[in-house]
């Protein structure tokens, strides 16, 4: 957006631009992990603000690109995305700021509490409408994930549920993530056109929104077991699907499975999805 865009601020000229985040502002905490670009560790800003600070580690990241986009992902604002507050891009290593969420990756929480959530499919339903109504305000805004799964979703107070690191894959710098026959690369969660053509689209994160709703109702399981990715390729191209998690009742079922479907026009769209979803989670009331 060209500056005449974005309102004014009265500070014009005397502050950084918004997205910038001044370090003398954070004050780092205790580690919470490492990820694809290097430590994470908690933090306060301004004193009072719980954040989450990554810690870019040279050469991961393609970061001049990363810090143009990161002005636009400061506006996408929902309560089921983690909110990226802004960045520290004066020197080096770059930080990136977000909101902090104190129980940590969905799929550790569904492993850590299995028991309690294997009888609460209603909880567990819930968890999935909201990532859901996530993924629908970026489908809105014509922003796509990329690497959707519930390693990549946060837990909140109160089971909140928050999609994080949308679009960042298009920064990484590691080819064996980015390339679909690298190590890292995410092939359980990838539909047909990704594995052939890495072709993403919203409807590619449906696909893997159905996988992530596969984890939710196994309780954190890894989709296909133990099979190598080469094994799953040749299953999801000739239409072989995940079964249902016994602790998934038939509508909700029905719902994954149309996220299977093989062609992406043929996919529902998160907008789609979120009222199906919604409508099977009265019917249980
Ligand atoms: C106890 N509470 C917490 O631990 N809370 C939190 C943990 C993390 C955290 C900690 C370590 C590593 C990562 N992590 C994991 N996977 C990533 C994957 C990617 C892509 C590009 C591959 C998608 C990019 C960055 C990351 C990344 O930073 C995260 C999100 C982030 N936030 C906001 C928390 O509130």
């Amino acid at each position: 957006t060209s500056p005449c865009d974005r309102p004014v601020p009265p500070t014009a000229g005397l502050s950084h631009d918004k997205w910038e985040i001044d370090p003398a502002e954070l004050h780092l905490l205790e580690e919470l992990g490492s990820g694809q670009f290097g430590v994470v560790r908690r933090g306060k800003w301004r004193g009072t603000i719980d954040v989450a600070v990554k810690m870019m580690k040279e050469g991961t990241m393609s970061e001049d690109d990363f810090i143009e986009e990161a002005k636009v992902m400061t506006k996408l604002q929902h309560q089921n995305l983690v909110q990226l507050y802004g960045v520290c891009s004066k020197d080096r290593p770059i930080y990136i700021v977000t909101e902090y969420m104190r129980h940590g990756s969905l799929l550790n929480y569904l492993r850590r509490h299995e028991t309690s959530l294997g009888a609460n499919v209603g909880l567990l339903l819930d968890m999935c409408i909201q990532v859901c109504k996530g993924m629908a305000y970026l489908e809105r805004h014509n922003y796509i994930h990329r690497d959707l799964a519930a390693r990549n979703c946060l837990v909140g107070s109160e089971n909140v549920v928050k999609v994080a690191d949308f679009g960042l894959a298009r920064y990484v710098l590691d080819d064996q993530y980015t390339s679909s026959g690298g190590t890292k690369f995410p092939i359980k969660w990838a539909p047909p056109e990704v594995l052939n053509y890495t072709r993403f689209s919203s409807k590619s994160d449906v696909w893997a929104y159905g996988v992530l709703m596969w984890e939710v109702f196994t309780c954190g399981k890894m989709p296909y077991g133990r099979l190598k990715n080469t094994e799953v390729v040749e299953r999801v191209q000739r239409g072989i699907i995940l079964e249902r998690p016994k602790a998934c009742f038939k509508e909700v079922y029905e719902v994954m499975r149309k996220c299977w479907a093989h062609c992406p026009e043929v996919r529902p769209s998160f907008r789609v999805l979120k009222e199906q979803l919604i409508s099977v989670s009265q019917g249980l009331v």
